[in-house]
C-alpha cells in the first residue's frame, strides 16, 4: 500500500491536501482520495469531484466529510476495516506461518477456502512449498491429493490473473474517462476565469493544480502501466510456471498411472501365485487325507495279520518245546556215539601222521634230486657249450609310475610269462625260458652272483663273452657298467669283474702269477674305434715295433717284459696306431685279439681299471633320444686279457673276458631320430640284424656262418662260434608300449639260448706243447721267408732290371706296408693258424 499525500497552498492562505493510498498488494483495493480545502472554490471542486465520485460510485458522503475536515476519523476508520478484514489475516499468515504449514494444513486451508482470500504471491509461496515439501518427502513423487490441491491452487492463480487483467482494463479505461471529465471542467474552469482575475487566478492556480494533479495523475497512471507491464510480465512467467508444473503434472501423473498399473500388475500376479498355491494346498491337505485314511486301514489289516501271527507262533513254540525235550534225550545217545568215533578217528590219524613223515622225506629227497637234475642239466648246457641267457627285467622308472607291466609271472627256474594287458584273448599270454630271469628288484650284486662262476673261469684259461642286448632304455649299460661309477653299490658287472679277478689273483698269487690288460673299443656307425686313446697325438708306434709286439704276444713274452715302456700309472702297454678306426683280425686268434690295434693298458689293481673305463666311458658315443636320455650309440666292448702262469710248472694259461654292452635296437618311429641319430640308429639296426643272421646260422648249424657281415659279429666271432663260454644278458622294458619291441627281443634270446657253441676249453698250454708250438712257429717263419724270397726273385726276374723293387725285411715282419684290415692274411696270422693246428694236435684233436 503507498500513501500519497499531496499538499498545496492557494493564493489566498487556503491549503489543498490531496492524500489518498494506493494499493498494489496484488489485489485490488480501490483507492481512496482524501481532499482537504476550505471556502467557494472547495465547493465548487467538491461539485465537480462529487460528478466525478458519482461516476466512479464515490460515497458523496464520504467526500463530504473528507471537505468537513474529518479526515484522520476517515484514516482510522479504514485502518480499522483493513485489520479487521480477512485479506490482512491471510496476509499476516502467508508471511508467518502459513509457509510453514506441512501439506495436510494446506489442504485444510484449501477447503475452507481460505484461497480466495491469499495473495497470488503466497499463493506461489504455498505452491513451491508443497512441490518442495512432497517431492522431498516422497522422492519425486506426488500423492493424487497434493496433485489436486496444486490444481487448485493453479486455477486459483490462474483465475487471479485473468482478473487482474480484465479490472486493469476497467481501471484504464477509468482513467481515460476521467481525464476527459477533467478536460471538459478545465474549460469550465477556464470560462469562469474569464470572470474576475482574481477568481481567475484562483481558477488559474486550480487549473495550475489541476494540471500538476493531472500530471500526478498521469505519472500514477505510468505507475500503473509499469505496474501493469510487470503484472502482465509476472503473468506470463506465472504462465511459463504453470506449464512446467502442469508438464510436470503431466508426467507426474504418467509415473503414477505406470507405478500404479504396475503395482496393480504385482497383486494381480501374486493374486494368482497365491490363489495357486492355495490350490495346490489344498490338493495336497486332499493327498494327505488319503494317505492317512489309508495309512489307518492297512496298519488296521496288521494288526490284524499280526494278531493271527501270534497266535500260530504260540502253537510253534508249544509243538517245538515238545519236539526240543525229545532231542534232548536223543542228543545225549548220540553224544556217547561221537566219543566212541573220536577214539576211532585218533588212531586212524595217528596212522596218517606215520605216513605223512615217510611222504616229507620223500619229498625233500625229490627236491635234492630237483638240485641236482638243474646242477646236471647245467653241466650238460656247459658241456653242450649252449650260450646262456640271463633275462634282466628293469624297474619302471620315477616318471613312469602309473604304467602297466606286460610282465605277468617270473618263476624261479627261469619261466618269464609276458602279455599285453592293452589286449584280451587267449593268445594274448606268452610263455619263455631261460637260464636265469631277474626281476626288477634285483640287486646289481645279485645280478653279478650268479655271474661270477663264468667270469671266474676266465682265470683258469677259459675265454668268456658277455653281452647285454635288449631294446634302447631297457638297462643294458645299467647291468654292464653301473648308473654311478663312484659307488660300489651301483657298480656293474664290467667293474664287479675285473675286482674280482684282482681279488683272485691275489689269492693265488702264490701258485699262479697273473697279468692282466684292458682294451675297450666301440663300434660305431660301423668302424672300430678306440675308447681308452685320451689323446691322439700319442705316440705311434712303426709298423716294425708293431710287428715286434705282436710277436712278442704271439710267443708268450711276459707282459713284464715291456715295463720299461710303461708310463707311471696307466701306460701305454702295447701300441696306439692310427686310433681312431681299427681294423680286425682274423678272429681265429688264440689270444683273443680280436681288435689289436687297440690300446691294451696292463691293470693291477680296481682303482686302476676305475680309471681307465672313465676314461673309455667319456669317449663312447652318447645322444639323447626320445626313449632314453643317455643313450649309447654305438657297441661298447671291454676286453681284459688275463695271463696266468703257473709258478711250479711254468704252464701258460691265457683267458679272455669281453664284455659287450650293445647299443640299443630302436623303432626309429619311437626313437624320433633325425639326421646323425637315424644314421646311427640304422647302423645299430643292421648290426644287431647281421647278429642275429649268426645266431639264426649258428642254431641251424649252417655251413655258412656270415660273420663278416658287420664289425660286431667279426667282433664277437670267437665268443660266439669258438669254444668260449658265454652269456647274454636279455634286458627287458616292463612298459606296455614297449611289447612288440619286448616280444622281438624275447624271440631273439630264444633263439640265441638254443645256439650251441661247442664245449668250451681251456687255453692251457704245457711247456712241452709250447717249445714244440715255438719249433712248429720258427719253421712256419722260415718258410714264409723262403716264400717271400722267392717271390721278390721271381719279381727281380721278371722285372729284368736287376733292380730290387722291395726289401725284405728280417724277422717276422715282412714289412708289408698294408695295414690289416679285415681278412688281410700275415706272416704273424699265418703263423698263428699254424699255432692253432699244432695246439690241436697238441690236445689230439
Ligand atoms: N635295474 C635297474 N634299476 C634301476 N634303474 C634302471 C635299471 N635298469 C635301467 N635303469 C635306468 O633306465 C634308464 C635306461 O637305462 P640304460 O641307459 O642302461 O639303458 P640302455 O639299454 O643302455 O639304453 P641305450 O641302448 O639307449 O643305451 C637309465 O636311467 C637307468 O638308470
Amino acid at each position: 500500500m503507498t500513501p500519497l499525500f499531496s499538499f498545496d497552498s492557494g493564493n489566498d492562505g487556503s491549503g489543498w491536501l490531496v492524500g489518498g493510498w494506493v494499493g498494489h498488494l496484488h489485489l485490488d483495493i480501490p483507492g481512496i482520495v482524501f481532499i482537504i480545502g476550505s471556502g467557494k472554490h472547495l465547493s465548487s471542486l467538491m461539485e465537480t469531484l462529487s460528478d466525478v465520485n458519482a461516476s466512479e460510485n464515490v460515497d458523496p458522503r464520504s467526500l463530504n466529510e473528507i471537505c468537513n475536515g474529518d479526515v484522520s476519523e476517515r484514516i482510522e476508520t479504514f485502518e480499522d476495516r483493513v485489520e479487521g478484514s480477512n485479506l490482512f489475516e491471510v496476509f499476516q499468515t502467508m508471511h508467518g506461518q502459513f509457509g510453514d504449514l506441512p501439506a495436510f494444513k494446506i489442504s485444510e486451508l484449501m477447503k475452507l477456502d481460505s484461497l480466495e482470500s491469499a495473495s497470488t504471491r503466497s499463493l506461489f509461496s504455498i505452491l513451491s512449498r508443497i512441490l518442495d515439501e512432497s517431492i522431498d518427502k516422497k522422492n519425486g513423487d506426488l500423492s493424487q491429493r497434493v496433485a489436486s490441491v496444486l490444481k487448485l491452487v493453479v486455477q486459483e492463480i490462474e483465475q487471479r490473473g485473468s482478473e487482474q487483467a480484465v479490472s486493469m482494463r476497467k481501471q484504464s479505461s477509468l482513467y481515460k474517462s476521467r481525464e476527459d471529465r477533467y478536460q471538459s471542467k478545465i474549460r469550465a474552469l477556464e470560462t469562469l476565469a474569464t470572470g474576475t482575475t482574481v477568481e481567475n487566478e484562483v481558477i488559474m492556480n486550480h487549473l495550475q493544480n489541476t494540471k500538476i494533479e493531472k500530471a500526478k495523475l498521469e505519472e500514477a497512471k505510468k505507475c500503473e502501466e509499469q505496474d501493469l507491464n510487470r503484472l502482465r510480465k509476472e503473468k506470463d512467467k506465472c504462465e511459463n510456471h504453470i506449464l512446467t508444473l502442469k508438464q510436470e503434472l503431466e508426467l507426474t501423473k504418467r509415473t503414477h498411472e505406470e507405478v500404479r498399473l504396475q503395482l496393480e500388475f504385482q497383486t494381480e500376479e501374486t493374486k494368482n501365485r497365491l490363489e495357486k498355491k492355495i490350490m495346490e494346498l489344498e490338493c495336497l491337505l486332499n493327498d494327505s487325507r488319503k494317505n492317512v485314511k489309508e495309512l489307518e486301514d492297512f496298519s488296521e489289516s496288521k494288526i490284524l495279520r499280526w494278531k493271527r501271527k501270534e497266535q500260530r507262533y504260540r502253537h510253534f513254540i508249544d509243538s517245538h518245546f515238545k519236539s526240543l525235550q525229545e532231542l534232548r534225550l536223543a542228543s545225549g545217545s548220540i553224544k556217547q556215539e561221537v566219543l566212541r568215533t573220536k577214539n576211532i578217528y585218533a588212531e586212524e590219524l595217528h596212522h596218517v601222521g606215520i605216513n605223512l613223515k615217510g611222504l616229507v622225506e620223500s619229498v625233500e629227497d625229490y627236491h635234492s634230486v630237483l638240485e641236482e637234475n638243474r646242477k646236471l642239466y647245467n653241466e650238460v648246457q656247459d658241456l653242450k657249450g649252449n650260450i646262456r641267457v640271463y633275462c634282466r627285467i628293469r624297474p619302471f622308472l620315477p616318471q613312469q609310475s602309473a604304467k602297466q607291466t606286460t610282465i605277468q609271472y617270473i618263476g624261479e627256474n627261469g619261466e618269464l610269462v609276458v602279455t599285453n594287458p592293452s589286449k584280451q584273448g587267449k593268445d594274448n599270454h606268452r610263455l619263455f625260458k631261460f637260464n636265469k630271469i631277474f626281476g626288477p628288484a634285483i640287486t646289481q650284486e645279485e645280478v653279478f652272483r650268479d655271474t661270477q662262476p663264468l667270469i671266474r673261469s676266465v682265470l683258469d684259461g677259459y675265454n668268456v663273452c658277455i653281452f647285454a642286448y635288449g631294446q634302447t632304455g631297457s638297462g643294458k649299460t645299467y647291468t654292464m657298467t653301473g648308473p654311478n661309477v663312484t659307488s660300489v653299490v651301483d657298480w656293474g658287472v664290467n667293474y664287479r669283474a675285473l675286482n674280482d679277478l684282482f681279488n683272485i689273483s691275489q689269492n693265488r698269487k702264490g701258485s699262479i702269477a697273473y697279468e692282466v690288460g684292458v682294451q675297450m673299443v666301440e663300434i660305431y656307425n660301423e668302424q672300430v674305434r678306440d675308447l681308452l686313446c685320451n689323446d691322439s697325438s700319442q705316440k705311434r708306434y712303426p709298423s716294425n715295433f708293431f710287428l715286434l709286439t705282436t710277436y712278442l704276444i704271439d710267443h708268450f713274452i711276459s707282459l713284464s717284459i715291456l715295463a720299461p715302456f710303461h708310463t707311471p700309472c696307466i701306460s701305454l702297454f702295447l701300441f696306439s696306431f692310427n686310433l681312431h678306426t681299427l681294423g680286425i683280425w682274423n678272429t681265429a686268434q688264440p689270444n683273443g685279439l680280436a681288435v689289436p690295434d687297440a690300446s691294451m693298458y696292463p691293470v693291477n689293481s680296481t682303482a686302476d681299471v676305475l680309471e681307465l673305463m672313465n676314461i673309455g666311458l667319456m669317449n663312447r658315443a652318447v645322444g639323447a633320444t626320445a626313449l632314453n636320455e643317455r643313450s649309447s650309440r654305438s657297441h661298447s666292448i671291454l676286453t681284459v686279457h688275463v695271463r696266468g702262469t703257473d709258478l711250479e710248472t711254468n704252464a701258460v694259461l691265457r683267458g679272455c673276458l669281453h664284455l659287450v654292452d650293445l647299443a640299443g635296437s630302436e623303432r626309429v618311429d619311437r626313437s624320433e631320430a633325425r639326421g646323425d641319430r637315424l644314421r646311427e640308429a640304422q647302423h645299430i639296426n643292421k648290426s644287431l640284424s647281421a647278429l642275429g643272421d649268426v645266431i639264426f646260422a649258428l642254431a641251424q648249424k649252417s655251413a655258412h656262418v656270415p660273420y663278416r657281415n658287420s664289425k660286431l659279429t667279426q667282433v664277437l666271432q670267437s665268443s660266439l662260434g669258438g669254444q668260449a663260454k658265454t652269456l647274454m644278458f636279455v634286458q627287458l622294458n616292463p612298459d606296455v608300449e614297449s611289447y612288440l619291441e619286448t616280444i622281438s627281443t624275447l624271440k631273439f634270446a630264444e633263439r640265441v639260448s638254443g645256439v650251441e657253441l661247442g664245449a668250451a676249453r681251456s687255453n692251457k698250454e704245457g711247456r712241452g706243447v709250447r717249445e714244440l708250438m715255438e719249433q712248429v712257429a720258427f719253421l712256419k717263419d722260415a718258410m714264409v721267408k723262403k716264400d717271400e724270397e722267392i717271390g721278390q726273385l721271381r719279381l727281380l726276374k721278371t722285372n729284368g732290371s736287376g733292380e730290387l723293387l722291395g726289401m725284405a725285411s728280417p724277422g717276422y715282419g715282412s714289412a708289408s706296408p698294408r695295414r690289416h684290415s679285415l681278412g688281410g692274411a700275415r706272416p704273424s696270422q699265418r703263423l698263428s693258424r699254424g699255432k692253432s693246428s699244432v695246439e690241436r694236435a697238441a690236445s689230439g684233436q
